[in-house]
């Protein structure tokens, strides 16, 4: 491969990069658009900011389709925990009316 050649198939991958970036951005802020939804209903009905059960159901998912994807279980279980944390975060703000 020249290096012609690999400047053009590095760019070439980078842009795809940039498209799954833009996706990902996309798809976060329709859920957090949805996840603040739930946010407002909890803090309505008194539920509690959290629910682990219904967090343990998600990552045995996330893992299962995870692994069938070709991607680490390990890091898809880490990722939805980042996330979750943020919205019980926003939830409990919510919750006292900030
Ligand atoms: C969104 C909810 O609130 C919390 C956040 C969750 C999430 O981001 O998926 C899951 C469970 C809850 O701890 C919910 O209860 O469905």
């Amino acid at each position: 491969m020249t290096d012609q050649d690999a400047s053009t198939e590095l760019a070439r991958l980078r842009g795809t990069i940039d498209n799954i970036d833009a996706a990902l951005v996309h798809l976060l802020a329709e859920r957090f658009k949805c996840t603040q939804q739930v946010g407002e209903l909890k803090a309505r009905s008194s539920l509690p900011p959290a629910d682990k059960a219904r967090e343990e159901r998600q990552i045995t998912r996330l893992r299962s389709l995870a692994t069938d994807a070709g991607l680490d279980p390990v890091f898809a279980e880490k990722f939805l925990n980042f996330i979750i944390a943020e919205v019980i975060h926003h939830h409990e703000r919510i919750a006292e009316g900030k």
